[in-house]
């Protein structure tokens, strides 16, 4: 899998996070975003069009009629992630720049999840007023505002004066996020307990940004004013307290003899957790009602671990607003789909109602069947409405559509809608299509891999970087790296690299190993009238490693195995013919998953059949049809070529053509049509414009290539100019999961072929 900043962000390269991320965030291009043309900038009329003197038509337009803008620039889809640094997560003031990388992280999130263009804004002062002034004047720029990371109490004053100032969406995340989002999961919760908002007893440890905005919806949706206790760095707020108060406190503040939170929270049904880092004790758990609530929601580390809370309540509900645990009480829940919403009705606000229907949209979403593909995303975590699955992951491809949806309809009935949807349920077909499918295959890929761990043979075991990639495998619970080589060399080099820890890696000799001998009867009884002595069978055994490490797999001793570092593919590919088969009805080839920012296309085959003849091209076309709907795609196939449609005669088309009356013979149930030029199959508008009878209903996105030569082409192309990220070539059709990496190949690339792998063996079992 060639590295990309996503595949990067999957795989750590050596052991602890901290590091990890350090290093992805130096990685290339430093930091996480970057900003990309939507229009050509390439000739001469290109920037005539685009800057002077074209430019002045739609200037001229939006100042006649300011929505305009929405017709003519990015303004729709733009969101501005701004902070001053004062509340970085719990770490506290860090001041606007130390608070970046969270910012371009949440920029990251609305991309991802929502399809969302977003910038990251870090402003420089901690004066309200400096603040104000300088955000209000951006908004001619930006279709929402997400204010983030600001500390209380002058968060609440700021967004109030910019929501006055202000006809575009004005949120600050830190208070409405976590409050829908918190919200969604007590609904259920509560649901789950048996309880009624009503007579729960609810203490709330901080009294900032989040927890005022959680204790708010909290009352707005029925907790009575007097059940709920608030408490910040001085304990409790009682009424009559004086010392480090502020108006947003004191409105909460309550008649109570307790004074400590430890006091707070005897007999308390929940804890809402915005505060930091351990505030919370076991003993203080302990104390809690029957079936306590506690979402420990302090980033990145929680007021008290689910662990601890297990120890000494196993009744309790527990939620943390991280990702490693279940129950993850985070505003990515929210942001994303919230903005998305707004965005597409164009709201002049984010109101209590499309709060509230995000909330409900959320918690509805949550008690609904979970779909197989984000369950096997999540294999290993039972995701079933219950104690431990009280909200949607954040992988959940639903999230889009249920609460984006929500929350446009929320707008419109309350009326600030400036531009209403015609048809809801075309808009949430659209808003499914927003989310490229490859990129949630490969997270379900890697999360299924580690819920079943599997035994992978790292062929080029005496390479570096095939040893970090063993490491990286291992210490991400992929499962047991198997290491071919000589022992001492392999511990030699580890103990260059830094690398203490064996445990869970396997080194075997090929020389030394016990199974050389049933390894080398199976492989002569193959090759014997091949022309191949026992001799020569023993030699390839013991002293070949692809050859080893494939009879290791051939034999089940492995499940899988990488290779390719030190050997041309041709040879290693070889090596393992030797010992492997081509599945039956199947040709072994290779495909390349490309994914750009225009979806993601099958290219095939990139690695094996240098001329295929008809049947196997028509046999590559079906294997491709295979993977792309493993990944989520439906399969539109174009047979690829330099002419359409007979526009050129020459004798090579032919066998296009032959391949296609075998798919047309075989009747089979997936789109396909050709030959025809890759622009032609990419630009599905042209296509229909120039060859209305083409059967093929959408740009293609599974590239059948004439020949080996113009598929591996075609694909460095790609990878070399940038702007895409490339996943292979995969090699599919042989009996057992082996890939092959090319000579270049990274740490990553190799970790991500061997997790290919793994999952090949896991998908024969299923
Ligand atoms: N899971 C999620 O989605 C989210 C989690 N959070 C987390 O909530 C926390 C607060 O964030 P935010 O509200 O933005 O920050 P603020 O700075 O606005 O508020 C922090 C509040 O926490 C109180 N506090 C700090 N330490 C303690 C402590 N040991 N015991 C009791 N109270 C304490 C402060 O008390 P005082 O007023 O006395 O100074 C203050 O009231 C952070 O950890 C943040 O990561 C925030 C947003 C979303
Ligand atoms: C999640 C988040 O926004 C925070 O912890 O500040
Ligand atoms: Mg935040």
């Amino acid at each position: 899998m060639t590295s990309s900043s996503s595949s990067e962000a999957m795989v750590n390269e050596m052991g602890d996070l901290d590091g990890d991320s350090l290093r992805m965030h130096k990685a290339g291009r430093p930091g996480k975003i970057e900003i990309i043309a939507t229009k050509p900038l390439v000739t001469q009329r290109d920037l005539a069009l685009a800057y002077s003197p074209g430019v002045a038509a739609p200037c001229l337009e939006i100042a006649k009629d300011p929505a305009k803008a929405y017709d003519y620039t990015v303004k729709g889809n733009l969101v501005a992630v701004i902070s001053n640094g004062t509340a970085v997560l719990g770490l506290g003031d860090l001041g606007a720049l130390g608070g970046k990388p969270v910012m371009e992280g949440k920029a990251v999130l609305f991309k991802r999840f929502a399809d969302v263009d977003c910038i990251d804004l870090e402003v420089d002062t901690k004066d309200v007023d400096q603040f104000v002034n300088c955000v209000r004047y951006l908004g001619p720029t930006f279709g929402g505002i997400n204010l983030e990371d600001i500390k209380a109490p002058e968060c609440f004053i700021i967004e109030q004066r910019l929501r006055e100032l202000m006809d575009i969406p004005v949120f600050h995340d830190d208070q409405h996020g976590t409050a829908i989002v918190s919200a969604a999961g007590l609904i259920n919760a509560l649901h789950l307990t048996g309880r009624n908002i009503k007579d729960v007893k609810m203490v709330v440890n901080g009294a900032g940004a989040a927890s005022i905005a959680c204790i708010e919806l909290v009352k707005a949706m029925g907790l009575p004013h007097e059940n709920a206790i608030l408490c910040d760095t001085k304990g409790v707020i009682y009424q009559g307290r004086t010392e480090g108060m502020n108006q947003w406190k004191s409105a909460h503040a309550v008649r109570t003899k307790a004074r400590t939170l430890a006091e707070a929270m005897k007999g308390a049904d929940v804890f809402f957790g915005l505060s930091a880092k351990g505030a919370v004790t076991k003993d203080m758990v302990k104390s809690m009602a029957d079936k306590p609530i506690i979402f420990a929601m302090a980033n990145p580390d929680p007021e008290i671990t689910p662990e601890d809370v297990k120890a000494v309540r196993g009744d309790a509900i527990m939620a943390t607003g991280r990702s490693d645990y279940p129950n993850q009480v985070n505003n990515v829940l929210g942001f994303p789909y919230i903005f998305r919403g707004a965005l597409d009705v164009r709201a002049s606000t984010i109101n209590e109602d499309m709060k509230i229907a995000a909330a409900e949209a959320l918690a509805k979403l949550a008690r609904e069947d979970v779909p197989d593909e984000v369950d096997r995303a999540y294999s290993g975590r039972r995701l079933r409405y219950g104690p431990e699955y009280i909200m949607p992951v954040p992988f959940d491809p639903r999230l889009i559509s249920a609460v984006s949806a929500a929350v446009a309809e929320a707008a419109m009935k309350s009326g600030v809608a400036r531009k209403p949807i015609p048809n809801m349920a075309e808009y949430k077909r659209s808003l499914s299509g927003r989310l490229d499918p490859t990129s949630h295959w490969l997270q379900n890929l890697f999360e299924q891999v580690k819920a079943n761990p599997q035994r992978i043979v790292f062929a080029e075991g005496e390479e570096e970087r095939t040893i970090r990639a063993a490491v990286v495998f291992r210490d991400n619970g992929y499962g047991t790296p198997i290491l071919i080589g000589r022992e001492e060399q392999v511990r030699e080099t580890m103990k260059s690299l830094g690398i203490t820890n064996t445990d869970g890696l396997e080194i075997h000799n090929a020389r030394l190993s016990t199974r050389n001998t049933p390894y080398t009867d199976m492989v002569y009884k193959r090759l014997q009238r091949d022309g191949f002595l026992r001799r020569d069978v023993q030699r390839m055994v013991n002293q070949g490693r692809n050859v080893f490490g494939a009879c290791m797999v051939a034999m089940g001793d492995a499940d899988g195995m990488v290779s390719g570092l030190t050997r041309r593919f041709p040879e290693c590919y070889t090596d393992i013919r030797h010992v492997v088969d081509v599945d039956p009805g199947k040709v072994a080839m290779g495909y390349s998953v490309i994914v750009s920012r225009h979806g993601t296309v099958f290219l095939g085959d990139t690695s094996i059949n240098e001329t295929p003849t008809p049947e196997e091209l028509a046999t590559i076309a079906k294997q491709m049809v295979k993977s792309a709907r493993m990944m989520g795609h439906e399969p539109r196939v174009a047979f690829l070529s330099f002419s359409n449609f007979g526009s050129r005669e020459i004798e090579r088309i032919d066998r296009i053509r032959k391949a296609i009356r075998i798919l047309d013979a075989e009747k089979v149930d997936f789109e396909y049509d050709g030959e025809m030029q890759a622009d032609m199959a990419l630009d599905h508008a042209l296509m229909k414009a120039t060859y209305p009878f083409c059967r093929l209903t959408g740009p293609a996105n599974v590239l059948v290539m004439p020949g080996l030569h113009s598929a591996h082409i075609a694909s460095r192309l790609m990878q070399s100019l940038g702007g895409v990220t490339v996943i292979g070539p995969v090699i599919d059709g042989l009996q057992k999961p082996m890939q092959i990496v090319g000579m270049g190949a990274t740490v990553s690339d190799l970790v991500n072929h061997a997790a290919l792998a793994a999952y090949g063996a896991l998908s024969r079992r299923s």
